[in-house]
């Protein structure tokens, strides 16, 4: 039965509508010229001096990265990440710009999460929506559900490499520093969108910082 395959999809549908309804009417974001997908970006999203804040955050706590699928695929991700304090005033005002410029709620987010790339470190093509077959599922499905939206913002410009590329399509994003990139992980429908994977390519010279937020269905615990 397709409602228990994607479960919460009219939900789902409804949160994707009303996002891109709000950034639709808001001059300052851009959508890529790509019907398959929606992916936004918002150039000058995050201060500079804020921007400078979260890397030293990172770099304070910075850890090898997890998947989310627990399976043991060394090399699929060789980034470092970190859960960063999530009461720091900056990390705070983040949260909410997000959330303004969104509507989304934040207690439907996870925790702002940093991740750092030195010199050849990359993160292989995946998918950030759950995999409802998948063995983690029964746990995320208790804690929040499906994730909806991705907002990532790039806190540095990288000399070489360390693009988000969208590999079944063909967008490729460079960091930028304050940049915001934003995509609904499902389709209209609020089923999970195949054309959403995506891959950060392995940074050539120079070291890469993002922060990320994953949104959720419901309540994130
Ligand atoms: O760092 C990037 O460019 C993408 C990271 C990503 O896709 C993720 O953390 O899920
Ligand atoms: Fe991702």
């Amino acid at each position: 039965m397709a409602g228990s395959v994607h479960p919460d999809c009219k939900r789902l549908a409804r949160i994707g509508s009303a996002v891109r309804e709000r950034l639709t009417a808001d001059p300052s974001v851009q959508r890529f010229p790509e019907e398959r997908a929606e992916i936004y970006a918002v150039e000058g999203f995050l201060h500079t001096d804020d921007c400078a804040r979260l890397i030293g955050l990172i770099e304070g706590i910075a850890r090898p990265s997890g998947l989310v699928d627990e399976a043991d695929w060394p090399q699929y991700r060789t980034s470092y990440s970190s859960d960063i304090d999530v009461h720091d005033d900056t990390v705070r005002a983040l949260d909410d710009s997000i959330a303004a410029l969104t509507g989304l709620r934040l207690d439907c987010s996870e925790s702002l999460q940093g991740q750092r790339y030195r010199c050849g470190e990359y993160f292989h093509e995946h998918y950030d929506w759950f995999d409802t077959s998948a063995e983690y599922w029964r746990r995320e499905s208790e804690c929040g559900g499906q994730r909806s939206w991705t907002a990532m913002v790039y806190l540095n410009c990288v000399e070489e490499g360390g693009s988000t590329d969208f590999t079944r399509m063909q967008i490729s994003v460079p960091p930028l520093t304050g940049s915001l990139l934003l995509w609904n992980n499902l389709c209209p429908d609020g089923t999970p969108n195949p054309w959403t994977m995506h891959a950060a390519r392995p940074v050539v010279r120079g070291v890469k910082y993002v922060v990320t937020k994953w949104f959720r269905t419901r309540r994130w615990c």
